[in-house]
């Protein structure tokens, strides 16, 4: 039996939806691994599967997976790919719904055949006490040479930002993403101050490796660099896959605006993927 799914992009961080909600389908870890594959399957950054809300303030239930079969409590880029799908089949612009990280509210700002839809999703308060780590002491073990203090939060997913001027740095990631100092693992950012209002991005995703975009990294980033002086409260997010805007709005709230684009449709046998 053939699983209809779609696949989209946030700036080039790319996805597999598959909706559950009216089947719901035996996806493993080890199946999820087999269709992200990008030579032995559909291949993506992340899966993402839809299924019916528990609070009924949300239209959907969205739960996020990393190509390692892992679950992630948040992903910025799938969100604004959620929201604009949802959107278009409720015919509205602004809309609720439920992740592992509790309800998140989206808008949908402009739809354009070929830049795609510009969606804002506000990506809920950081948890700046998430990890109180020492990242000092990762830092003396790697020898990093940084432009500021690094520091760790989390966006419903864990996070540390280290502030580089060479962003080659960003090289560091694997062994920062497996440290001892990360019980869960993280995502690990490297960000480039260019101005008070503008920074540079890359990040080692856990559980994905490299991606040419990271929404709720980019909240991090933000939030971490204003929590270390280096930063204004909005600022533009340079990523390899293009731009994105992140505001920390006086309500604690982080707000992520930027594209999502829908690629290509197709089907695919889940039952060709081992369990
Ligand atoms: N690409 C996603 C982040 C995925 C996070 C995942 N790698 C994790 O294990 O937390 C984003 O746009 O926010």
């Amino acid at each position: 039996m053939r699983t209809f799914f779609q696949k989209m992009h946030g700036l080039g961080n790319d996805f597999v939806i598959v909706d559950e909600r009216a089947t719901s389908f035996d996806l493993t870890p080890r199946r999820i691994a087999g269709l992200a594959d990008r030579r032995r399957g559909i291949g993506c950054d992340q899966f993402v599967t839809l299924s019916a809300p528990e609070d009924s303030k949300a239209s959907v239930f969205v739960r996020f997976f990393n190509p390692d079969g892992s679950e992630a409590g948040a992903c910025g880029n799938a969100s604004r790919c959620v929201a604009s799908l949802i959107g278009q089949e409720l015919h509205t612009d602004s809309l609720t719904f439920e992740t592992q990280n509790g309800l998140l509210e989206a808008r949908i700002l402009s739809r354009d055949e070929m830049k795609g839809t510009v969606v804002t999703v506000d990506m809920g308060r950081p948890r700046t006490d998430w990890q109180a780590v020492p990242l000092a002491k990762a830092v003396d073990t790697l020898r990093l040479p940084l432009a500021g203090e690094p520091a760790a939060l989390s966006m419903g997913n864990p996070h540390a930002t280290f502030f580089v001027t060479d962003l080659s740095e960003a090289e560091r990631g694997p062994a920062l993403e497996i440290d001892p100092l990360f019980p869960d693992r993280a995502n690990i950012g490297f960000a480039r101050i260019d101005a008070p209002d503008r920074m540079r991005l890359r990040v080692w995703e856990r559980g994905a490796g490299f991606t040419l975009a990271c929404g709720s990294g980019a909240c991090a980033a933000v939030v971490n660099a204003v929590r270390r002086g280096l930063g204004e409260r909005r600022m533009t997010v340079e990523v390899d896959g293009g731009e994105m805007v992140i505001a920390w709005d006086a309500d604690d709230h982080v707000l992520m605006t930027g594209p999502a684009q829908l690629a290509f449709e197709g089907t695919v046998d889940l039952e060709a993927y081992p369990k």
